[in-house]
């Protein structure tokens, strides 16, 4: 098939979302532009409302009001399988009970794209254990998913995402429980999947190293937005962390390269 410029991809828009539970507005007003190809990384500190508006963009909460566009499409719009054909999503606390292996997990990706009584095909297969091996989890595709350790686990889903074919990943916390490696490989690996990706982090060298165009919340409202040099100042980490850091340059990527300084008094305040 030929993509037409009608149907080439233009990523994520996010207007005017905002959540709230019990009353208490969690995220206020959100607007923001994840492009096609690239990786939108989201930062704040804990509790400014990260998590919560990912669950919104992806449909997995109903915003209280706000839309959200992936490719023109508006998400609201879509029946559960069309979602899932369009979007994947790796929670931070990715899992399942079940008592499954690593390769039935991977294959879950598949799920939009069968009907309830078909079985995997040899396809859904391949394309499976080549997300796994994109992970370098390959190895394990016959083990327990419940014998894996956090960073294989997290590894694992995102090959299950990767296997769902998406347009849109996205991503909460994904390197939280990988060492520095894998956290390197696996951003690797997403910036050239050539999607939409908006993924969570907390590592802000790991942001400014990967992430084309970086939005800063706080208190669930957008505080920042722009690449890692606009965003990534000392002000800025001072006023939204409460940190004091310099801000030099890689000396490999020319991005903003951050060295944080201990707080006064060494306790964690
Ligand atoms: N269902 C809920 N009921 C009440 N408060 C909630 C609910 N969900 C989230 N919150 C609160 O909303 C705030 C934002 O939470 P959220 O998980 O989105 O933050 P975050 O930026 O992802 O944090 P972290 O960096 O710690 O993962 C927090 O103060 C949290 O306690």
């Amino acid at each position: 098939m030929t993509i037409t410029s009608a149907q080439a991809p233009t990523g994520l828009n996010v207007h005017e979302i905002s959540w709230s539970a019990k009353g208490t507005l969690i995220v206020d007003g959100i607007d923001l532009r994840a492009p096609f190809g690239k990786i939108t990384g989201l930062l704040g500190p804990n509790g400014s409302g990260k998590t919560t508006l990912l669950r919104a963009v992806a449909r997995l909460s109903t915003p209280d009001r706000g839309v959200v566009h992936l490719d023109g499409t508006d998400l609201a719009g879509l029946r559960r399988r069309e979602l899932a054909r369009r979007l994947a999503v790796v929670e931070q606390h990715a899992g399942t009970d079940l008592d499954v292996t690593v390769l039935d997990v991977v294959l879950l990706g598949r799920t939009p794209y069968r009907s309830a009584l078909q079985s995997d095909s040899e396809h859904d297969r391949a394309l499976a254990l080549d997300a796994l091996r994109q992970v370098r989890m390959a190895d394990f595709a016959d083990r327990k998913w419940g014998t894996l350790s956090g960073g294989e686990q997290q590894r694992v889903q995102l090959a299950r995402a990767i296997t769902q074919q998406p347009s849109l990943l996205v991503l909460d916390e994904p390197t939280n429980h990988l060492d520095i490696a894998h956290a390197l490989s696996l951003l690797s690996l997403v910036q050239r999947a050539n999607l939409t990706t908006l993924a969570a982090l907390h590592d802000l060298n790991l942001a400014a190293m990967y992430c084309d165009h970086l939005v800063v919340l706080r208190d669930g409202r957008v505080e920042a937005s722009g690449t890692a040099a606009e965003v990534l100042t000392p002000e800025l980490l001072r006023d939204v962390y409460d940190v004091h850091a310099d801000v030099g340059t890689h000396p490999v990527t020319g991005r903003p390269l951050l060295t944080f300084h201990p707080p006064a008094g060494g306790d964690l305040g």
